[in-house]
């Protein structure tokens, strides 16, 4: 697993903003995107997106005023950051609901759009899309400073996974690869996932976790807990909580 290194974060001291529900949370992501692709203005802007519910609905309000008309489409680079192994139109892929709730109704190219492979054999599909990382990235070695993704989104589920980082996996211990396949061994399909490496290339790493079903994993997670996949997240630049206040265990909330 990736360490902690000089000026990085781990998931012990990322900063917390707690939400008031799932929606402000969403709406907060929004604005942070749209002012971070806006910032930086020199290069391309590159995002790893999570699948799961609250994503979605921040999907949903990229793809509304004002965002789809001033978010840089044409200069935003859309990676995913894991997928179940399935086919692009089964309701279960990560890129088929990205594409419903975002993707379809925003003038992104699709040239800037970057689905993870389901076809073939998974280790060949996860090498091939370790390549296209590659050709975007320019290097074939990460190198501390000069990070891989401007934003990776990230969820958190009840059994501490993150990505497809599930416990209990060969991927947690992947120090090498960029992107690997992972069979999870309490979910179903066979995943391809961003290993730890990758995701530490990143200038910020943000978990958004909603609902009362995740207030027992999040200070599990967040005390460094090593039985938890999502304790081992350290990203070189900024990692952000974004609770409500249900996963904040603050009050009763959906979930
Ligand atoms: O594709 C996925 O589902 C994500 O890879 C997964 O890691 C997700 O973020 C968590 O399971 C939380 O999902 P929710 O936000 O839906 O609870």
């Amino acid at each position: 697993m990736s360490g902690t290194r000089a000026g990085g974060h781990t998931v012990k001291d990322g900063r917390v903003e707690i939400l008031a529900d799932s929606e402000a949370m969403a709406r907060w992501v929004a604005d942070r995107l749209l002012e971070a692709a806006t910032a930086k203005a020199d290069g391309p802007f590159v995002v790893a997106l999570s699948g799961g519910s609250t994503p979605k609905r921040l999907y949903q309000i990229l793809a509304t005023e004002p965002y789809a008309s001033r978010f840089p489409w044409d200069r935003t680079q859309l990676f995913f950051g894991d997928e179940r192994f399935v086919p692009p139109d089964d309701e279960s892929n990560n890129y088929n609901m990205t594409n419903k709730a975002l993707l379809s109704h925003v003038p992104v190219p699709p040239a800037n759009v970057h689905r993870m492979p389901t076809d073939g054999d998974p280790d060949e599909a996860a090498a091939r899309y370790e390549r296209e990382l590659r050709m975007l990235y320019g290097r074939d070695t990460l190198e501390e400073g000069r990070p891989l993704f401007d934003v990776v989104l990230l969820g958190l589920g009840e059994n501490g996974h993150t990505a497809s980082l599930f416990p209990g996996t060969d991927v947690l211990q992947e120090k090498e690869k960029w992107v690997s396949s992972c069979v999870p061994h309490d979910a179903p399909h066979t995943r391809l996932t961003l290993t730890y490496p990758a995701i530490h290339s990143s200038r910020t790493v943000m978990f958004l976790v909603a609902g009362k079903s995740k207030a027992e994993v999040v200070p599990l997670v967040r005390s460094g807990d090593p039985s938890q996949p999502a304790s081992a997240i350290t990203s070189e630049g900024e990692l952000v909580w974004l609770l409500d206040k249900a996963s904040a265990g603050e009050e009763d909330g959906h979930g």
